[in-house]
């Protein structure tokens, strides 16, 4: 059993979006193939994986470096003790061969994009859902019905507050319970009319998250709290940078509500530093911590030891990025649900087909690896690059 080659191509997922630090109009992502020699059903076993919107392919990093770390690794080295399948684990060491620690920048995401192929083929070759496979190697129950929460709310050229409203409203119409929209993209006045129009268009069915993508400093970010905190909000993300504790931590003097980040950590050392320094409360606060962006699920299982060490409850997770790959640890180890980008970053994000949300919740299908094979817009472009 081994792998005998790794794929991997550059795809657009532009659109005329933007939040209130990038617009997405040149954004790309990573689709990546790990080919086994393995067949089950007649058919050979291809993991597949990407990255998340926001951090751009990594075409490069993936050709250069890793790929080749995986296909020059001894074959035996990398599977698991009894041989019969893929460690991802050990895989994830071979990729990080001659790496430094520190400075998680672009090179997390490549490394979680392949992460993401690696545990599809494990999946595949073990037979069975990842959710289960997870659930069964930690000794937990899975539940396969999972919480998602429809995330838009944009700002694009024309775009103006009905047509805010009817893009809320359909989520609604979708199944969907809670609805995120983009601040600090406009001036404070603003943002706040916007939030108004949503609120009145959602009333009492459905709850609104803002999420400000880290564009403010200290004082406009406790201007916001202290304009968002009269509304019954489901969070308040990303305030500041990513990377200062510091003001995460001042603005919860000034923000009693929820507030959600993490997205934009990618290692288990950044996630300890904002559970050390960050002032984050367990008992209200999310954490969006982004496998495909963050060295993928076999560096989510040391956050998650983390998050345990300091007293969080997995459920405080929702990460972002709107994959089946975060459904699968959602619904495999008891994450408090996921993102979901109802009309954006397509074939990627999204469902298998005819996965209903229903009361803000969708069910599982019992799929062999992700699941991908039952998205059929997605697979088709996935075996394009490898079958
Ligand atoms: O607009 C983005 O970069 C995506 C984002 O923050 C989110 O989904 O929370
Ligand atoms: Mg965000």
């Amino acid at each position: 059993m081994r792998i005998v080659d790794v794929r991997e191509v550059t795809k657009p997922i532009a659109s005329s979006i933007r939040n209130a630090y990038i617009d997405f109009s040149k954004m790309t992502a990573s689709l990546v193939a790990v080919v086994t020699d393995v067949e089950r059903e007649g058919r050979r076993v291809v993991g597949y994986g990407f990255n998340s919107n926001g951090r751009y392919g990594q075409g490069g990093l993936i050709r250069e470096r890793f790929r080749s770390r995986i296909l020059e690794a001894d074959p035996a080295s990398v599977l698991t003790q009894a041989g019969d399948n893929l460690d991802p684990h050990r895989l994830w060491a071979a990729m990080m061969t001659n790496e430094k620690p520190g400075g998680h920048g672009e090179r997390s995401v490549a490394v979680g994009t392949l992460d993401m192929a690696i545990w599809d083929a494990t999946a595949k070759i073990a037979g069975r859902p990842l959710f289960r496979l997870l659930a069964e190697q930690k000794g937990v129950e899975a539940n396969p019905r999972v919480f998602v929460y429809a995330a838009g709310g944009y700002y694009y050229p024309g775009k103006d507050d009905t047509q805010l409203r009817a893009e809320m409203r359909s989520y609604l119409d979708r199944g969907y319970t809670v609805v995120k929209m983009k601040i600090g993209g406009a001036p404070i006045g603003e943002d706040q009319r916007r939030i108004e129009a949503v609120l009145s268009e959602i009333e009492g069915r459905a709850r609104l998250a803002v999420d400000a993508n880290g564009r403010f400093d200290l004082e406009s970010g406790i201007a916001y709290a202290k304009m968002l905190r009269q509304y019954p909000l489901f969070w308040y993300e990303e305030v500041g940078d990513p990377l200062d504790y510091a003001l995460q931590a001042a603005l919860s003097e000034f923000y009693p509500g929820p507030m959600a980040t993490g997205e934009n950590l990618f290692s288990h050392q950044d996630a300890r530093n904002l559970l050390r320094y960050g002032g984050m409360r367990p008992d209200r606060d999310w954490l969006q911590f982004d496998c495909a962006l963050s060295y993928g699920l076999v560096e989510y299982l040391r956050t998650l030891d983390v998050l345990h060490q300091f007293g969080w409850s997995p459920s405080r997770c929702i990460p972002h990025g709107g994959h089946q790959m975060s459904l699968n640890i959602a619904a495999g180890l008891g994450l408090g649900g996921n993102e979901s980008y109802p009309d954006l970053f397509q074939p990627y994000g999204g469902f298998p087909d005819g996965v209903r949300v229903e009361d803000g919740h969708i069910v599982m299908p019992e799929l062999p690896g992700i699941g991908f094979e039952g998205k059929s817009d997605l697979i088709t472009v996935m075996r394009d690059l490898a079958e």
